[in-house]
């Protein structure tokens, strides 16, 4: 029989009503309870990472989960994680990063109802994740949720409240587990590479979400205290007027000291690219500029945090790791 470890971080599949609202309190092993037939699937153990509502994610959490998946990585043959949904998106999309190349496939999955809920979305989510975690022909980070398989870079946290809380951006779902069946939708692809853990992350990245009329104080005190800022500038990309003095000033410094800025879009579908336009072309060409063409902002910002740790000496390195597709993150690159 195949070995499953289910990891246990908290969320609302875990939470219980406290009389200030729901929090975590369920662990994993109590969770599983609720879908005893699972364990006819597989052997299951469990282990409790952290007990904590999504909304407290942070990166050295997600250290100690990489580490915990690779202290156990020959020892089972899937992984589950059971997470909030506020930030799985950026949870999926980070263990994409920093756990390269698995055989082994390693699923994020929640739910929108505390599993103890009657017409609860949690006991279906997980009896599907199990499903997949354990089938042959399953590899890698993906989240699933509501019967959606979704690569680990690709998901969006879209509905607030509703079961079928995420979606594939940019991408097709890779497959959808109904009635206890996988119906695959792209071809399967043997990893061929050994599997490669990155257990450092810099979390000197933030974002910057530019609306008309944004003051360009804000971004100089960006620029001087963090390493990475991410623009979400408008449509396919650009710098407004007003702020391209504060951009040129601090790009000059800025560079020779290994500072990295990265345009995005605040438009989810179909993605950036600042040549199209003289408000993006010009400043892109003068900086050679990151930009973040069809990711998700979860991709973008989880990719710079590992690869700062990786290439943040040398920015022509750190731009072309960012470009390398990993995980389905990256189609559009020029
Ligand atoms: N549905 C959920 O899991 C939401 C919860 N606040 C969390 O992210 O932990």
């Amino acid at each position: 029989m195949k070995k499953l470890l289910l990891i246990g971080t908290g969320g609302t599949i875990a939470s219980r009503e406290t009389g200030d609202g729901l929090s975590p309190g369920l662990q994993a092993e109590e969770i599983v309870s609720f879908v005893p037939e699972v364990r006819n699937l597989c052997e299951i153990e469990v282990l409790q990472l952290c007990n904590i509502d999504s909304t407290n994610m942070n990166p050295k959490i997600w250290r100690e989960l990489v580490q915990a998946i690779k202290e156990n990585f020959d020892r089972y043959d899937g992984f589950v994680v059971l997470h909030g949904t506020d930030t799985m998106a950026y949870t999926s999309a980070v263990l994409s990063y920093m756990i390269q190349h698995s055989r082994k496939p390693i699923v994020v999955t929640g739910s929108q109802k505390p599993i103890d809920r009657e017409g609860t979305d949690a006991r279906v989510n997980l009896r599907d994740s199990i499903l997949y975690a354990m089938d042959d022909y399953s590899e890698n980070v993906v989240l699933i949720f509501d019967g959606n398989v979704i690569a680990g870079t690709r998901a969006k946290k879209m509905q607030a409240r509703s079961f079928n809380a995420f979606q594939s951006v940019n991408f097709p779902v890779l497959a959808r587990v109904q009635d206890g069946r996988i119906i695959r939708y792209l071809p399967y692809i043997p990893e061929r590479e050994p599997v490669r853990f990155f257990t450092e992350i810099s979390d000197s990245v933030c974002v910057f979400k530019l609306i008309p009329g944004t003051r360009p104080e804000l971004l100089s005190y960006l620029f001087e205290n963090y390493d990475c800022i991410v623009i979400e500038s408008f449509g396919v990309g650009g710098i407004p007027d007003a702020l391209l003095d504060t951009v040129y000033r601090e790009m000059n410094k800025w560079k020779e000291s290994g500072k990295v800025l990265v345009m995005a879009t605040q438009v989810m579908n179909e993605g950036s690219n600042m040549e199209i336009y003289r408000v993006g072309q010009k400043i892109k060409k003068d900086f050679q500029l990151i930009e973040a063409y069809d990711m998700t902002l979860e991709a973008v910002v989880t990719k710079l945090m590992v690869l700062l740790k990786q290439y943040g000496k040398s920015y022509e390195a750190l731009q072309k790791a960012f470009y390398r597709e990993v995980n389905h993150d990256i189609l559009c690159a020029v």
